[in-house]
C-alpha cells in the first residue's frame, strides 16, 4: 500500500511517525536532564538545546533515508547524531489517498520543500526547568511542514507532552484536520500572542484589535506551533506583529489551520511563501485567524503604521 501511494501521502505518513520518534527524544533528553543549552542570538536571547539539536537529526536523517533527493530546512544549524531512525508510516495518512486532489497526488519530489522545527518553543522548555515548572511543557511542539512550489500543503505539529502519551495533529490541503476536533465557535474572542518576544509593536497591534471588539482577552502563550493549536480550540487568534518569526515555524501550523478552514498570513494578509530560496523570517509578521470569524476583519484592524514597519521581503537570505 506505501509503494502505490502518491509522492505526498508517503511523505505525510512519514513524517507523522517521524514526529512522534522525535517527541520521543524530546522527552527522553528531558528526562536525562542535561539540556546544555547554548544561546544562539549575540547580544539577545534564542536558546537550544541538547532535545532541539538530537531531534532535529533524527527527522533529517529518518526522511532522507527514504527521500534521497529531498530538500530539508531545518531550523537548526548544529545537530547532535542519535541512533533513532525512524523508517514507519501512518496507515491513517495512507487510507487518505483517495481524498487528494489529482494536483496534490501529482506532487513531485523535486518540487517540494520540508521545513523542520524541531522543537518549538526552545524557550518554554528552558523556563519549565527553570522554575521547575513543569506545566510549560504543554507548550512544546513538533512541527513539519511540506511546501510545494513555495505553498504551505501539508503539515504535521506533534505534541509530546499533550496528556500521557502527546497527540499529532495533521492534515493535508483539502482533507480535514486529524488528531483533533477543531472547535466550530467561541462567545469569548481571545487572541493568544506571543509570551517571551513581546515588543511595542505586538502590543500595539493587540490594543488595536481589543479597540475594535475582535479581542476580549490576551493570552501569552510560547510556540508558534501551540498558538495554532489554540486557535483550532477555540481561540480566535494569533497575532504576532513582529518580525522573529520564521518559515519552519509557520509551514506547518499554516496547512493545519488552513485545511481546518481558518488562515494564516503575514499580519497584512499577504500569502507566506515557502521557496527553498526565500528569506528565512517572516518578515511581515504572523496573523492566524480560526474559521468562525473573518481573517480580513483582523487584517483591516491592524493599523498601517504597524503594518508598513512589517514589510515582506521575499529576497534570498
Ligand atoms: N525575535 C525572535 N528571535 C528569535 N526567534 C523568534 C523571535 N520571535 C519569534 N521567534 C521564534 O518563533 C517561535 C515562536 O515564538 P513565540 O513563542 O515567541 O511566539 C519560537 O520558535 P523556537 O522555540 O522553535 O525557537 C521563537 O524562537
Ligand atoms: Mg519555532
Ligand atoms: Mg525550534
Ligand atoms: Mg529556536
Amino acid at each position: 500500500m506505501f509503494n502505490r501511494a502518491s509522492f505526498l501521502t508517503r511523505l505525510v505518513a512519514s513524517s507523522v511517525k517521524v514526529s512522534e520518534t522525535a517527541g520521543g527524544i524530546i522527552k527522553n533528553v528531558m528526562t536525562a536532564g542535561d539540556l546544555k543549552i547554548v544561546n544562539k542570538c549575540d547580544g539577545g536571547y534564542d536558546p537550544q538545546t541538547e532535545a532541539d539539536r538530537r531531534a532535529q537529526y533524527c527527522i533529517v536523517q529518518s526522511l532522507q533515508n527514504r527521500y534521497k533527493d529531498l530538500k530539508i530546512i531545518g531550523e537548526e544549524d548544529e545537530t547532535t547524531a542519535c541512533p533513532e531512525v525512524e523508517l514507519g508510516f501512518s496507515e491513517d495518512v495512507l487510507n487518505l489517498e483517495s481524498s487528494l486532489n489529482s494536483e496534490l497526488r501529482n506532487i513531485k519530489e523535486e518540487d517540494v520543500v520540508v521545513w523542520v522545527d524541531p522543537l518549538d518553543g526552545t524557550s518554554e522548555v528552558a523556563l519549565a526547568v527553570k522554575n521547575k515548572n513543569l506545566a510549560l511543557l504543554e507548550q512544546v511542539t513538533v512541527l513539519i511542514g511540506i511546501a510545494h512550489k513555495g505553498r504551505a500543503v501539508a503539515g504535521i505539529i506533534h505534541q509530546p507532552y499533550f496528556s500521557e502519551n502527546g497527540r499529532t495533529v495533521w492534515a493535508i490541503n483539502g482533507c480535514g484536520v486529524h488528531g483533533i476536533t477543531p472547535a466550530q465557535s467561541n462567545a469569548k474572542k481571545v487572541v493568544v500572542t506571543t509570551r517571551s518576544h513581546l515588543s511595542e509593536s505586538v502590543s500595539s497591534a493587540l490594543e488595536a484589535l481589543k479597540n475594535k471588539d475582535l479581542a476580549d482577552s490576551i493570552e501569552k502563550v510560547g510556540g508558534a506551533g501551540y498558538k495554532v493549536l489554540k486557535v483550532l480550540e477555540g481561540s480566535a487568534a494569533y497575532v504576532f506583529a513582529s518580525a522573529g518569526c520564521k518559515k519552519w515555524d509557520t509551514c506547518a501550523p499554516e496547512a493545519v489551520l488552513e485545511a481546518a478552514g481558518g488562515n494564516l498570513t503575514d499580519i497584512s494578509g499577504r500569502k507566506i511563501r515557502y521557496d527553498s530560496n526565500i528569506q528565512l523570517n517572516n518578515t511581515g509578521g504572523v496573523l492566524a485567524t480560526a474559521s468562525w470569524v473573518k481573517h480580513l476583519d483582523y487584517v483591516n484592524s491592524i493599523p498601517d503604521d504597524i503594518k508598513n514597519q512589517l514589510p515582506e521581503v521575499a529576497s534570498k537570505k
